[in-house]
């Protein structure tokens, strides 16, 4: 159960009198999530989602957010915050941060084919080109500085095979990141972690990208590489499914074509991807935060993923 603040509606009471809604008329904790306490609100005015942060501080909340906002207000699908009558996206409740959005319709696909993965390639090369005017900057706080900060404290935890594994990756990663292709490589704000769980379907119509909480400015290429390493896999091998990665490149490509930097960079990038998750994975594995209260994600899974990205050729980016 991810609510780990309580709220009643009593509360709300007074409380969402500050935004433009209307009175609060029902409130139902969300089951799933990991990070934060989510609940659907109704109000006079609509369903909302109301989510208070319990990780997220004051100062980082306000990039996502207004990320979202802006997003939102160039047509991509996203959860629209709503601002309180100061014109606040992020407001105090029992004392953490918190914010409403708008509900998107829809529930997630698990078993994308390649339709959807169509869907979720062109939405995201939008998303790309309509975040590059976005003008504050936050780095991907999951980046190569966090890999270098990680590594050391999961090392411990692994066996030879693994370490090694870890330790050769992070030197080709420190690499890639320096070299020429990397530097030239297209940027701006990405996701960072469009999981099927984060995207909304109907049918095979594309309702929202959501869940913009581990968002950041760095390479879209990245972000295409976490997305086709979640969406476009046979789940047990980590295998590339070709029809799925191809449909899901394609429609990218005829939004916002790759360039040959990104070509030369897309097996390194998927690698990066794949650590970026093992990494974190282990991370929540070993030293779980105090007061964690569901199971961890398997960290196997992205091993199984980095391993495959060794040994197997990726489709290409785009056919030259
Ligand atoms: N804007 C939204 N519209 C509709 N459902 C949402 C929205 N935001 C969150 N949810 C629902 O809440 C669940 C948990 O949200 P999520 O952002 O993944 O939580 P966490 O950040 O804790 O992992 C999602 O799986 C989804 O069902
Ligand atoms: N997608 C990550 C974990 C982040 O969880 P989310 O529910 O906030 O998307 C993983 O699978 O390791």
């Amino acid at each position: 159960m991810a609510v780990f603040t309580a709220v009643g509606l009593g509360e709300l009471t007074q409380w969402i009198k500050q935004f433009p809604l209307g009175n609060a008329l029902a409130l139902r904790g969300i089951a799933s999530g990991i990070e934060n306490s989510n609940f659907f609100l109704t109000t006079e005015r609509g369903e909302y989602v109301l989510t208070i942060f319990e990780n997220l501080g004051f100062d980082q909340l306000p990039f996502y957010l207004n990320l979202m906002n802006h997003l939102a207000l160039r047509g991509i699908p996203v959860p629209a915050p709503v601002a309180n009558d100061r014109g606040e996206l992020v407001v105090p409740l029992q004392g953490k941060p918190a914010a409403i959005v708008s509900k998107l319709d829809g529930s997630s696909q698990m078993d994308p084919q390649p339709a959807h993965c169509a869907a979720v390639g062109a939405m995201l090369a939008k998303m790309h080109v309509a975040g590059s005017d976005f003008p504050m900057q936050q780095s991907n706080l999951r980046g190569l500085d966090w890999w270098n900060e990680t590594t050391p404290a999961v090392l411990p935890y692994l066996d030879d095979a693994d370490a090694h594994l870890l330790r050769a990756e992070m030197h080709f990663q420190q690499a890639f990141h320096g070299c020429a292709h990397y530097a030239a490589l297209p940027r701006g704000p990405i996701h960072a972690d469009l999981f099927r769980n984060n995207v909304m379907f109907v049918g095979e119509q594309l309702t929202g990208f959501f869940d913009f909480y581990f968002a950041g400015c760095d390479t879209w290429l990245f972000d295409v590489a976490v997305t086709v390493n979640d969406w476009c896999i046979d789940p047990d091998s980590g295998v590339i499914d070709r029809a799925r990665a191809r449909a899901m490149l394609d429609a990218y490509h005829a939004e916002r074509p790759f360039t040959h930097d990104e070509q030369a960079s897309w097996q390194p990038m998927l690698r990066a991807a794949a650590l970026r998750f093992w990494l974190s994975r282990l991370y929540d594995f070993h030293l779980p935060r105090e007061a964690e209260m569901l199971t961890p994600h398997d960290p196997t899974h992205f091993e199984r993923i980095l391993r495959e990205r060794l040994a197997t050729p990726a489709p290409e980016l785009f056919h030259e």
